[in-house]
Formats: C-alpha cells, structure tokens, sequence
C-alpha cells in the first residue's frame, strides 16, 4: 500500500461478481483452465467466499489458486479447502516484526506467520513471496530459505519491479535475480536448479536436505516471456496481456455496453493475437509512463 494510502473507487466502477464470473466462463470455453485470485486483496472483498465456490465449478477451470497477505485468509482456510483451492501464495518479505512493521505499516506479522503455518498443516502447496528490496529485507533473505529445511514450503524471492506508484523507473535493479542467486551461493554452497515446469513464473533450486525449495521471479528481468500465457484482469476491468502494459481493452465498458459472448471472445481473440513479444515491448507500447500501484493492478 503506497505511504499516502489509495483513492478508493465506488463500487459501481468495479467488476461485480457476476461480471467476473461469466468473464471467466467465456475464457474457460477458450481454453483457460487456471485463474488465480489476486486483489488488492482478496480477502476484503466479501462474500469471496460464495464467488470462489461458483468460479470453482465453472466447468474447464482445474486450478483455482489465491495470492494474498494473509491478514484475513486465517478465517478462511477449512471454506478454502472445502471448495477445492490447493494453492495458496502468501506475500511475506520479511521474519523480523519490526521490518514488516516498516515494510508494510501494519502491525500483522504475528498473524500472517500463524497463517502460514495453519495453511502448510492444512496442507495447501503455499509459495511464500518475497520481494527483494534494497535497504528493506535484504537480511531475511537466508532467514527466509530457511523456512524451507523443515516445511514444506517453496519461498519464492522477487525482482523488485517499477509498480510503486510513482512513477519508478530504474535502469538498474539492485537486487537482481543473479544477485539473488549470488547471495543464495553463498550460503548454500550445494543448491541444486530443479527442473521447472512449462509456464512456470520461478527458476527453482532445493538445498539438498531441506524439505521445501527455493525460488528466484525475474520479475524486472523478464527472462520467461518465452512461455507467458498469462493475462490478467485489474478489478476495473482491464485486461493486460503483459503485467507490463496499460491495458489493452476494458472488458466491463465492453458487458455493460452490451456485448454478446460472442462478440466478447473475438475482442479476447484480437487482444491476444496483438500481445507484445515480451515484457519490454508491452513497456515501450505503454501510453503512461508507469506510474501504477502494484495494490491496483494486482501483481
Ligand atoms: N514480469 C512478470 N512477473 C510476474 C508474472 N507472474 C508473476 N510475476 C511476479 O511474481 C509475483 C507473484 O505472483 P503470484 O501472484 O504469486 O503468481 P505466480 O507466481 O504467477 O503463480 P504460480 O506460478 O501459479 O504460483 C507477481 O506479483 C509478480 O511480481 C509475469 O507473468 N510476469
Ligand atoms: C500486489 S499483491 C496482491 C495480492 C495480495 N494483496 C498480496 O499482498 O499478496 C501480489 C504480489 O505482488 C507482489 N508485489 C508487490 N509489489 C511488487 C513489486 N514492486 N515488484 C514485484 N512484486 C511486487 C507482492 O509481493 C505479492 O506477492
Ligand atoms: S510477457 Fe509480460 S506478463 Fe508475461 S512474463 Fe513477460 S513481462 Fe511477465
């Protein structure tokens, strides 16, 4: 959340549950078969729980995942389990209090740490995301690789990209994902690459023993837009084939105008057939300079 907080919307300007669901239903019946929820966060919007239930049985979605800071998801873990979703990714950058306290300006660490564990004993398959900053966390990096040697648990360490409202644009990342791996080394001499799966967002590495695994998002590098089949869908309505762009075409003017399903999936169709090669295309097309929030556009 930016220092300055955010301007809400009125919820009139936001996708309604509805709309997302017969968006879903419409991509479904084109071949997308995993939606992952982000937010903002997820778990302030309510009634999330009825929505996920009907987006689980929309028939060709097989993975239902969740990303989200865990501060509520505590609350929501046995209804989670009941409906089917198996992956949880919990955003923690740090194991120290007081640099969560400063990182995030909220005092919930306790809260989020319990949640961790409650979803690893519940049995999820939970990914722990870490943004790497400079000056912020740079400390817990080993301390968070060490969450993996008894629990089952992959901890992913992400490039640090320009969504922080204001306009960031650095032509140099400190912490970049050879860095991390650097630091990584470093102390774990012995760390082993996994083989990873086809569109997977992570390069993956065990230290040997340990239960969980490693990982290293080269979110600013954009290294795995070879294999990015990922679009995304801001609460506004906007769809981005790239993280990196400015949206492409807004899919609630396009229902609340009227559009048929049909008409819809060609205006998908054309959208994806005009997707940048990669990450660095879709910046260079941006109209605005990149002076979006990760709170906004959901990671
Ligand atoms: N550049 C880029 N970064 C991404 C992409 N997907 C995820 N990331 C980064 O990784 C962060 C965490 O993403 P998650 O919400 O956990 O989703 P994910 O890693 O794609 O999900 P799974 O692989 O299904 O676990 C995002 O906030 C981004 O910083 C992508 O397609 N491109
Ligand atoms: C924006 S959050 C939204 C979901 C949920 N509210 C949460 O906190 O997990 C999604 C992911 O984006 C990551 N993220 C936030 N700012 C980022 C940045 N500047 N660069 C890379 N990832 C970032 C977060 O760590 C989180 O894992
Ligand atoms: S194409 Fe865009 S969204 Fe996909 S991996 Fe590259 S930067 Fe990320």
């Amino acid at each position: 959340m930016p220092e300055e907080g955010i301007k809400y919307l009125p919820k009139s300007k936001l996708l309604s549950y509805e709309e997302m669901l017969r968006m879903v239903n419409i991509l479904a019946e084109m071949g997308i078969n995993k939606v992952r929820i982000t937010g903002g966060e997820p778990f302030v919007r309510n009634n999330l729980i009825d929505f996920l239930e009907k987006l689980a049985e929309i028939e060709g979605i097989n993975d239902l995942s969740i990303t989200t800071n865990g501060v509520f998801t505590g609350d929501y873990i046995k209804q989670m389990k009941s409906i089917g979703i198996r992956s949880v990714n919990l955003s923690l950058d740090t194991l120290d209090k007081n640099r969560f306290y400063k990182i995030t300006r909220r005092d919930e660490f306790d809260k989020v740490y319990e949640t961790l564990f409650r979803l690893i004993d519940e049995g999820f398959e939970v990914k722990v995301n870490a943004v790497v900053m400079e000056g912020k966390n740079i400390e817990d990096l080993i301390p968070l690789a060490e969450l993996t040697r008894n629990n089952n648990v992959s901890v992913r360490f992400i490039e640090e990209m320009p969504f922080n409202g204001e306009g960031a644009h650095y032509a140099r990342l400190e912490w970049d994902m050879l860095r991390i791996l650097e630091e990584l080394n470093l102390h774990f001499p012995d760390l082993q690459k996994l083989q990873d799966g086809p569109y997977s967002t992570s390069y993956n590495y065990q230290i040997p023993g340990y239960q969980g695994n490693v990982g290293i998002i080269a979110a600013f590098s954009r290294t795995f837009c070879g294999t990015c089949n990922r679009i995304r869908v801001t609460a506004t309505g906007e769809l981005k084939t790239c993280l990196y762009d400015d949206g492409v075409l807004n899919v609630r003017d396009l229902m609340r105008g009227g559009v048929s399903d049909e008409e819809l999936k060609s205006e998908f169709m054309k959208a994806f057939r005009n997707r940048a090669k990669d990450g660095f295309e879709a910046e260079s097309n941006r109209k605005n300079i990149v002076k979006e929030s990760m709170t906004t556009i959901g990671g």
